[in-house]
């Protein structure tokens, strides 16, 4: 597995990068191209540390928690609380450069699963609201620090859950604490010779419970499928009382209830344990690049692989505007050469498709190759340079987002996913929402686009956007995300894997229907009465009275 930083700090939430936004950096001649392409021009904005209001904690509610869980385990300093204000979106970024931002009046860290239980029941108790914080990477306000009708909020930390409980190597199951940080899942694991398989660009971060919460798609669901399908079981804790769900592999007795859970972005209730299907580590490994002329070219090749029975673990499909982006960033005499090799090849507009391969042994591995390339034609092959380029960079992405912000680049993503006969009427909707929102006299903004995820049916398509940040970088991001989401809006999902949170909370009730808010509001309201429960998030429409 490659190498991580898994030193990050986990308070310094107005950055990715380890040691501050400051350590970032964007090469001379990716700045210049940026100037030169999007009209950029020089401003710094860096991070400023802003005024932390006084706790509203009451005094008996803090001694009631402090006895649950130790009095330094309510922590009520300011940098504490900034650090658990909200996730990693780029207007959460943009909040701790001189934006507003919601702070908690506390952040708790219960120890173990029945200390969570015990911190809901006296967060209900004294009616305070509670939201669940597991890495906070969340991109779509799902750790905002909203109070909802409560007078205060906590941020219940899940860092301290960090056990690997049991290992069932018989079933292949391991079940983890929800705090668990996605590297040290993998070291537990392989120290039973086993991996999960879940490598989402936030891995550094990211917890296993908030996988869970999120149903978090990884980087391998090719090969590992996404987060919802490793989920064996689950351990919750909720204000009605603990819940455990996930006896046998399949069942059929009644609707899946754990899958009600997974997802539930911690409205319903708190993930504490999480059983999970896991794999032997892979003794090979191989990751390629194969270049095709066109988007329609490339889409065709990973449509074969999803339906035809490509082998793979890793799939992903850049279009020619992220291709382009990614060759000049790199830059260099290799990619001056690349360049020239291509057009020599005929290829007028090169989509780069990543592949990689993981197998039980070389002799498997070459299998898995074998078949999934047969199902391909019409590409130029890159070799492994090319693929593993991509492996070795695949978690660096959000440190030059730090690096772009205090640039004065507004620089965000968006994800959907739709069927297949429909996804370029999607891309192209997307794109062009983006374009227009965002194009001004002296801005031109770049919008480009991968598949990482793909089915049978259909696949993902992740927007990445890079244009000049305006006077007023919060209606600038607000409209163009807004125009986003109402393209996406009748042709495919609101999310693919970012979830819910408050940023597509308006657009879910145009994708699951009125009756399916209130089934969500009535399973709410059931497992949760008074509404302690991540305020604002997933479910913010109709709760039926009962
Ligand atoms: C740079 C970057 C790259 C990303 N790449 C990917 C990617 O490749 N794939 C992907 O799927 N996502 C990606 N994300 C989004 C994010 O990492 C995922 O949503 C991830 O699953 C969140 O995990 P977390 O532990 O950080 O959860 P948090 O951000 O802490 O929480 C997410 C939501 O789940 C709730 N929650 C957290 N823990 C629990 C719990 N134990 N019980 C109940 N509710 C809980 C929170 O209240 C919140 O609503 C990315 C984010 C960033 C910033």
């Amino acid at each position: 597995m490659t190498p991580v930083a898994d030193h990050l700090d986990p308070y310094a939430r107005a950055t990715w990068t380890p040691a501050g936004a400051a350590d970032a950096r964007l090469p001379a001649h990716a700045a210049g191209w940026l100037r030169e392409r999007t009209g950029l021009r020089d401003v710094r904005t860096p991070v400023v540390h802003p005024d932390v209001p006084e706790s509203a904690l009451p005094g008996d509610a803090r001694a009631a928690l402090a006895a649950i869980v130790g009095d330094e385990h309510v922590r009520a300093d300011a940098r504490t609380r900034l650090g658990r204000s909200g996730g990693l979106s780029y207007l959460d970024l943009l909040a701790h450069r001189g934006g507003r931002i919601d702070v908690p009046d506390a952040v708790v860290e219960p120890a173990d699963p029945d200390a969570v239980q015990r911190v809901i029941e006296s967060c209900v108790e004294h009616d305070i609201a509670v939201v669940p914080f597991g890495g906070g990477t969340s991109v779509v306000g799902g750790v905002k620090a909203l109070r909802g009708d409560k007078a205060a909020v906590i941020a219940l930390d899940l860092a301290r859950l960090d056990r690997l409980v049991s290992v069932d190597p018989v079933s292949r199951i391991a079940v983890l604490q929800a705090g668990v940080v996605a590297p040290d899942a993998e070291r537990m694991l392989a120290a039973h010779g086993y991996t999960l398989g879940h490598f989402p660009q936030s891995f550094e971060r990211a917890t296993v419970g908030g996988f869970a919460a999120t149903r978090s798609s990884g980087q391998a669901s090719a090969g590992y499928g996404r987060f919802e399908a490793m989920v064996e079981g689950v351990r919750v804790a909720t204000p009605r009382g603990e819940w455990r769900l996930g006896v046998a592999p399949a069942s059929a007795a009644g609707p899946d209830l754990k899958q009600l859970v997974v997802g539930s972005e911690g409205a319903f209730g708190v993930i504490t344990e999480v059983a999970l299907r896991v794999r032997p580590i892979p003794k090979a490994q191989r990751y390629e690049g194969l270049v095709f002329d066109g988007w329609a070219a490339g889409v065709a090749a990973v449509r074969a692989l999803a339906q035809d029975g490509g082998r793979c673990s890793v799939v992903r499909l850049s279009d020619p505007q992220e291709t382009e982006v990614g060759f000049t960033l790199k830059g260099g005499w290799k990619i001056t050469a690349l360049r020239r090799y291509l057009r020599a090849r005929g290829v007028v507009e090169p989509c780069l498709l990543v592949l990689g391969w993981e197998g039980r042994d070389k002799a498997d591995l070459a299998a898995r190759r074998r078949a999934t390339l047969r199902l391909l034609s019409g590409y130029v092959s890159l070799g492994t340079a090319a693929g593993e380029a991509w492996r070795h960079g695949r978690f660096a992405g959000p440190r030059q987002r730090d690096a772009l912000m205090d640039a004065g680049v507004c620089v965000e993503t968006l994800e959907t996913a739709t069927h297949w006969s429909r996804l370029d009427a999607l891309r192209a909707a997307v794109r062009t929402a983006l374009l227009d929102s965002l194009t001004t006299a002296g801005r031109r903004p770049i919008v480009a686009c991968h598949i990482s995820h793909s089915y049978e049916t259909g696949a993902s398509l992740y927007f990445t956007v890079l244009v000049p940040r305006s006077d007023d970088p919060v209606a600038q991001w607000t409209d163009a995300k807004r125009a986003a989401c109402e393209a996406i809006t009748g042709l495919g999902t609101i999310s693919h894997h970012h979830a819910v949170g408050v940023d597509h909370a308006p657009y879910l009730a145009e994708e699951i229907g009125g009756l399916g808010v209130d089934v969500l509001a009535s399973v709410k309201r059931e497992l949760d009465p008074t509404g302690v429960l991540n305020p604002g998030k997933l479910v913010v429409g109709r709760r039926p009275a009962r």
